[in-house]
């Protein structure tokens, strides 16, 4: 579930904004803070997640069929880029570590992107990615479809990811 434009609530005052454009996906969240390279961003454990199915508004939190989150907040309008600045890191088995990080400087105002495949092993919904970034993989499926090398090149992949990549890509 994503929060629509008429009953807007931020859920990070002062932190994070949605900023909502016509059509039914062109929408995503700017940051409203600037922030250094690794600095936690927010935190996600806590009683906001929820276990859900796939969708496309779900985020990958482990390697098995029942390993989705459903984020509840702001958080699901950060759209896919090829060159991310966050990344929702997701690793340590202790959820409550769980949290969005920067991966390099963001300056106040910039919308914040993470790389989809660094959690989507095969996602529910493909899209022809417009990022316009240099490394662009064009069609985001999720990590099952990609190059070896196109993940080895992200600055962030999830360990659920690098081991199913390992395994297909070792057969
Ligand atoms: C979880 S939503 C992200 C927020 C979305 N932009 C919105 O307005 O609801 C994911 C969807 O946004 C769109 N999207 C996200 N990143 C994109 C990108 N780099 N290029 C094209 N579409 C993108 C796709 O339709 C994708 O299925």
């Amino acid at each position: 579930m994503k929060p629509s434009q008429e009953s807007y609530v931020p859920t990070f005052p002062g932190v994070l904004a949605v900023e909502f454009k016509p059509g039914e996906f062109n929408s995503g969240l700017r940051s409203l803070k600037s922030w250094n390279a690794g600095e936690t961003i927010v935190p996600l454990g806590g009683n906001r997640i929820s276990k859900g199915p796939k969708a496309y508004t779900s985020v990958q939190c482990g390697s098995g069929p029942n390993d989705h989150i459903e984020l509840n907040s702001d958080l699901v309008y950060i759209n896919h880029s090829c060159d991310p600045n966050v990344a929702f890191d997701l690793s340590s088995s202790d959820s409550s570590k769980w949290h969005l990080k920067a991966l390099n400087r963001i300056e106040k105002d910039e919308y914040l992107t993470f790389f989809y495949p660094s959690t989507e092993w095969d996602m529910d919904q493909a899209f022809r990615c417009q990022c316009g970034a240099r490394n662009c993989v064009g069609i985001i499926k999720g990590a099952k479809y990609l190059l070896k090398k196109d993940l080895q090149t992200r600055r962030f992949v999830s360990p659920w990811i690098l081991e199913l990549a390992k395994a297909i890509h070792n057969k």
